[in-house]
């Protein structure tokens, strides 16, 4: 069962508990831009993310240059937001804490 698509209210209740992100323009992503210390931490970043997204089978739209990972999260099949981002995003912020 795919998850719905969230109204603007959902989306703005959810944002409240990640403060690091933006809610793009369009109102149908999320971002983050991370910062490391070093490309290896961003890179190792980068793979447990990676691990993370195949298990919930819900994939980011990511930039990397050097220490820095910009992370755009959004649900391509509902061309919106679902639970789905904020799982993932929750998840990123606490791999990125890890890599600290
Ligand atoms: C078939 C597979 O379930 C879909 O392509 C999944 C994979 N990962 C995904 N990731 C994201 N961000 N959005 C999706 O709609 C999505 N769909």
């Amino acid at each position: 069962m795919s998850p719905e698509k969230l109204s603007p209210q959902a989306i703005e209740g959810e944002l409240e508990t990640l403060q690091d992100w933006t809610l793009r323009e369009d109102g149908a992503a999320i971002f983050r831009s991370f910062r490391f210390r070093t490309f290896s931490q961003a890179f190792g970043f980068m793979a447990e993310c990676a691990l993370v997204a195949e298990r919930l089978n819900h994939h980011p739209e990511w930039f990397n240059v050097y220490s820095r990972v910009d992370v755009t999260l959004t649900t391509h099949h509902v061309s919106g937001l679902t639970v789905q981002d904020f799982k993932l995003a929750r998840a990123m912020d606490r791999a990125a804490r890890r890599g600290d």
